[in-house]
Order: C-alpha cells, then structure tokens, then sequence
C-alpha cells in the first residue's frame, strides 16, 4: 500500500496530490488518527479453533459485505480519468461498501451502473452534504433511491469548510475546467444542464435530520460523530447506523484522533445500531483494533485514492484485497472465526497494564 501511495505522489498533479493528501490547520489530527493505532495492541487469545473463518459485516443496505468500507472522497476523476466509475467497479469486485458522494465528479447512476459491471447486487451508499435548500437535498436524496444506492450517509462534522492549509496555500479553491460535481447538476432551480453548488449548512440542527429520515425510505447513517451524546441522539432521532470519523483530519484540527473517540460512541450505542469508524486505518490490524473497540466496520479514504492515482480500478481492488487479507490473517492470529470474537479485553495501550 506505500508503493501504491508513493506511486501516487510521483505521478499525481502536486496541487492535487495536496488536495487528497492534505488536512485542516496544522495537520496534528490528521497525524493523530495514524498515531492513534501505534498507541494500541491487540492482545490475542489462544486454542480457539480459528481455522474456517468468515469476516463478513451486516450493515445497513448491506446484509453481508466486507468489514472494510470506501469511504466518500470527493472528486476522483481529479486523480484517474476513469474516477469513481473505477472505484466502484473495484469496490463491487471485492464485495465492499463504497460511499459515493455529493461531490463526485460521476453521477450516482454511473456511479452504481458501474458497481453493477462487477457484481449483481453491489452496495452503494450515497453520502450527502445537506443543502441549506431544502428542494436541493430531497432531488439529491431522490437520485440516490433511483440509481438503487442501499443507505444514505449525511455528512454532520461540516458545518463549515475545514481550512485546508495546502490547498489555501496552493490557491486550490475550484475545479479545474473539465471537472464538475455531476450530482448536482439540473437540480431544481436550474436549468437541465446547470451546476448547484454545494455550500455547507451551518443553520442544520437535529430537526433538519428527522426532515431526511421522514423524507426517505432508505436507512440513514450519521458521519462526523464523535461525542458520545451525539451518538445517542443520532440513534433517538432513528439513525441506522453512526460513523465515528474527524473527516480524515480536514475539519477542526483540535479534535481527538477519531479511534479515542470509538470506544465511548460504542459505550453510548450499546448495540442499537452498527457504529463504524474512519481516519488512519492502513492496515488489516487496523481493522482489528477497531473492530474490537466496537465497530462494525472501518472505512478508508485517502489509500483508496492512491490506489485509484497509481493503477485505476486495479489499484483500489489491491488496496481493498490487501486490507481483507491482512484483517483476515489477524483475526485468525488472535484465535477468531467471526468479527464478534473481536472483543474489547483484547485491545491493550502499548507499554500500559491491564
Ligand atoms: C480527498 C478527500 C475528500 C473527501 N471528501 C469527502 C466528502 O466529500 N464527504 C465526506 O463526508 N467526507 C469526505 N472526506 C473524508 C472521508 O470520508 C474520510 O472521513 C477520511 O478520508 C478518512 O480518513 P483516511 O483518509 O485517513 O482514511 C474526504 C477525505 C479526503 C481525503
Ligand atoms: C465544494 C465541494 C465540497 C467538497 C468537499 C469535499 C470534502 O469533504 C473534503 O474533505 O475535501
């Protein structure tokens, strides 16, 4: 996955190498979500017959898929030419989840035509950044449903832009000519071949999210959660599911690295609905930990676009296959069959007592 990463760095725009790679203020959150995971270890237990094992997650439009989820980055043709339509073909190939997103540069119809190339009945969740119009969000939710996307995903750690400090300083604001966020072409308001932009909704409050559940048929994540009491409320309010994540480091730079936030959101959700995680996870132990902290499964989001910079749709089924294998070995190292066997008492502070 390095290889694939500095491939990516050689070959990719710096400007948009930066854009992908960069994060909010000083970088410290962004550094800390990897840090995070060196400051644990897994604590495996012994003679408990790990030899056929079946790592498969239920989540929400997803009965039985990987444990390992693309999460949503914006803008993939920026980094390949064939964009998110190779994401999802990959992502399908390797029975994963891949969040697609308001700010693809595909339309969400591609984008699950694409999946369904490579598997009959693929997961696609849509990721939607609310828009402060109301009409806007319900024509975005409604493309989803009708491309056959499984769960909507509602980004709520943005209420504002993060400060991304490379791309202010390379002065990246817009896209290039060529380049558009296909989503939110034709919405209402405009004419049929129109962009809308996407501005952040900074008014949003919980009545807002009971707007989109009553307004959908399709199961509801939260993404952006990292308070505990958030995590209850998401639940009270009828979220299917809650995804503990910083935004990969790019919004506030004085937050916790996303895996110290896990086990309290766990604690809070206690079971109701599945909690998943992303920032920082490069590794199958990575999803170990994770898993055995409470999560149901971790997302990844920058390997994934480095994969699809170095080798197109081959680059993020590498990148997808390497994580399961390498999470597979794991929990068969640490005695497991099922990701249940993944429990809290096996995850260990390094150099700490328990
Ligand atoms: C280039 C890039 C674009 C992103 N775009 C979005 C987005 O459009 N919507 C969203 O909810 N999160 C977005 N994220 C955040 C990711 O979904 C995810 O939270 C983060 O990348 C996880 O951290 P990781 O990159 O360390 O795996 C983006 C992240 C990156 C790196
Ligand atoms: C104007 C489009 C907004 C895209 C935001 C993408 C994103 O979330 C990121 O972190 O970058």
């Amino acid at each position: 996955m390095r290889a694939l990463h500095e491939t990516a760095r050689k070959t990719l725009d710096p400007v948009r190498y930066d854009y992908v790679a960069g994060g909010a203020g000083e970088e410290r959150v962004l550094a800390d979500n990897e840090r995070a995971f060196d400051r644990y270890a897994l604590l495996p237990r012994v003679l408990r017959g790990s030899g056929t094992r079946d790592t498969s997650a239920a989540l929400p439009g997803a009965p039985r898929t990987a444990p390992v989820l693309v999460a949503p980055t914006a803008f993939h043709r920026l980094v390949h030419r064939d964009g998110e339509r190779a994401t999802a073909r990959a992502a399908a190939a390797e029975g994963a989840v891949l969040v697609t997103g308001t700010a693809a540069t595909t339309a969400v119809r591609d984008v699950v035509a694409a999946a369904r190339e490579a598997a009959p009945d693929p997961a696609v969740w849509f990721q939607l950044y609310p828009h402060p119009r109301r009409e806007v969000t319900a024509a975005l939710v409604r493309r989803a449903e009708d491309a056959g996307c499984t769960a909507l995903v509602v980004t709520v750690d943005s209420p504002v832009f993060g400060r991304h400090t490379r791309d202010l300083r390379n002065g990246f604001t817009d896209l290039p000519p060529g380049y558009a966020a296909e989503n939110m072409r034709g919405l209402p308001g405009t004419g049929p071949d129109a962009l809308t932009d996407i501005p952040m909704s900074p008014a949003a409050r919980w009545p807002d999210l009971t707007e989109t559940l009553r307004g959908t048929s399709l199961p509801v994540l939260l993404k952006g959660v990292l308070h505990p009491d958030d995590a209850r409320l998401a639940v009270e309010h009828g979220a299917a599911g809650v995804i503990v994540s910083n935004h990969g480091g790019r919004q506030c730079d004085a937050v916790p690295a996303a895996l110290d936030c896990l086990p309290a959101v766990a604690g809070a959700v206690a079971g109701r609905v599945p909690v998943l995680l992303d920032g920082g996870v490069r590794r199958g132990s990575d999803v170990a930990v994770a898993l055995a902290l409470g999560a149901a499964a971790a997302g990844v989001g920058r390997p994934v676009v480095w994969g699809l910079a170095a080798e197109g749709e081959t680059g993020v089924r590498r990148v997808l296959a390497a994580l399961r294998e390498e999470y597979d070995h794991t929990l068969a190292l640490c005695g497991g069959r099922r990701n249940a066997d993944l429990t809290a008492d096996m995850v260990v502070r390094k150099g700490g007592t328990w």
